[in-house]
Parts: structure tokens; C-alpha cells; sequence
């Protein structure tokens, strides 16, 4: 089967239309004010309407109140990507929307925590453990020791981010098998900058792993 990309954290045209030209399989959309990728609901709406039925679109929330998860939704959002949400609250959201949720890893007990998602979630997001003291719960381009997942039962279907690039997407596959990658920061000039340069060549090593 071959892997597939989510390119997250797009806000422009341009960016987006890169996106699906390399053939990603899921674009994302920030919905959290304090990042650098934070959309508006109007600019979302818009960029959502460029997205061919064949690929899919995910909304990424860190603990969402109702207010910015219902707004956010309207726009046409096909899956919740949730951060720092405890899988009670997940459960009420997958009544609503597919749910992606994101499990925080630095260390193997980490990873214990996907579990608790059985119900609660449609796939688990592996992302690296950002430090308490940083701004964001990932987007950071921060990485994590891939052979933690080296041959580990998983409860859901899952995928692998954090700190993912062109020059090593086909070793992070390769270690943990990955069938869907993310990433975000790793197609940027700046932080919140896509780079159409950079899109098309993580796609492209993607398309080898
Ligand atoms: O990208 C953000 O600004 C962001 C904000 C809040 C939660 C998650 C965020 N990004 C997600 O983090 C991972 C890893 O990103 P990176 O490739 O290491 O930069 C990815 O799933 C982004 O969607």
C-alpha cells in the first residue's frame, strides 16, 4: 500500500493548490489563534472549496470549546485533529466529525496513552512532546525517537508527525511503517510560510518510501 501525506497548517491558495497538485491525501487547517498557521473561518471556507472530493480535509484544534469547534466545522472540515484533548471530550466531538487524535511522544509510556482513544477516535496522530514552556503543541518541527514504534500493537489506525522533511521521511517510514504522514513546519520557509518548492518535494519522497 503505498504512504500518504497530510500537508497541514496551509493558508494559502498557492500552498494548498501545491498540496493537491503533489498529491497529498489530507490537507490540514489550524484552527488555534496562537499559531503562525491560524485561519480564519471565511479563509478556510475558501481554501476548503479548492479541495477535490479525492482528498481529504482536517481542522486542527487544541482542546476546542464549542464556540470554535462549531464555527470551525461549518466551514466544511471532514475530520477534527485534536491536541491536548482527553478522550472523554474526543468521544463527544467523533459524535459530530471523524476524529484524529494526537498522542504527545517522547517517551515509550507515552504511547500508552493511544489507548485510551479505543471509542474515542478514528486514528491516532503520533506527534513529538513540544516542551511545557512552548507556545504551541506541535507545528514546532520537533521529532521523536521513531523506534519507539517499531513493532507496537496498535489499537487504532494510525499516523506519524513531528519534525517529518524530504531528507528523512523515507527513514521515518522505513523505521516505523508508517502508512499516512504529517507535516507542517518541514514545508515552510518561516513559521506559518509554505514553500510550494518544499510541498512538492516531500510528496515526491513520500511517493518513494
Ligand atoms: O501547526 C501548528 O501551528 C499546530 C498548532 C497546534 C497544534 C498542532 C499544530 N501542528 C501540528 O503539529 C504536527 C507536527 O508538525 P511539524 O511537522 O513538526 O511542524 C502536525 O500534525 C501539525 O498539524
Amino acid at each position: 500500500m503505498p504512504v500518504t501525506a497530510k500537508i497541514c497548517g496551509l493558508s494559502t491558495p498557492e500552498t494548498l493548490d501545491a498540496a493537491i497538485a503533489g498529491g497529498a491525501s489530507h490537507v490540514g487547517f489550524v484552527f488555534f489563534p496562537p499559531s503562525p498557521r491560524n485561519v480564519g473561518f471565511d479563509q478556510a471556507r475558501a481554501l476548503i472549496d479548492r479541495v477535490p472530493p479525492h482528498v481529504g480535509t482536517v481542522g486542527v484544534f487544541v482542546d476546542p470549546d464549542e464556540a470554535l469547534l462549531g464555527a470551525a466545522l461549518a466551514t466544511g472540515i471532514q475530520a477534527a485533529q485534536l491536541h491536548k484533548t482527553a478522550p472523554d471530550r474526543a468521544a463527544a466531538i467523533r459524535a459530530r466529525v471523524p476524529v484524529w487524535a494526537a498522542v504527545a511522544v517522547k517517551t515509550r509510556a507515552d504511547l500508552d496513552q493511544a489507548a485510551g482513544y479505543r471509542g474515542a477516535a478514528d486514528r491516532i496522530l503520533y506527534d513529538a512532546k513540544t516542551p511545557d514552556s512552548a507556545a504551541l503543541p506541535g507545528g514546532m518541527g520537533l521529532r521523536f525517537d521513531w523506534k519507539l514504534l517499531e513493532s507496537l500493537p496498535q489499537p487504532l489506525p494510525w499516523a506519524l508527525s513531528g519534525g517529518l522533511d524530504a531528507g528523512n521521511v523515507r527513514e521515518a517510514v522505513g523505521t516505523t511503517q508508517a502508512k499516512l504522514v504529517d507535516i507542517s513546519s518541514g514545508v515552510e520557509r518561516a513559521p506559518g510560510v509554505k514553500d510550494v518548492a518544499k510541498i512538492a518535494a516531500f510528496l515526491q519522497a513520500v511517493a518513494q518510501c
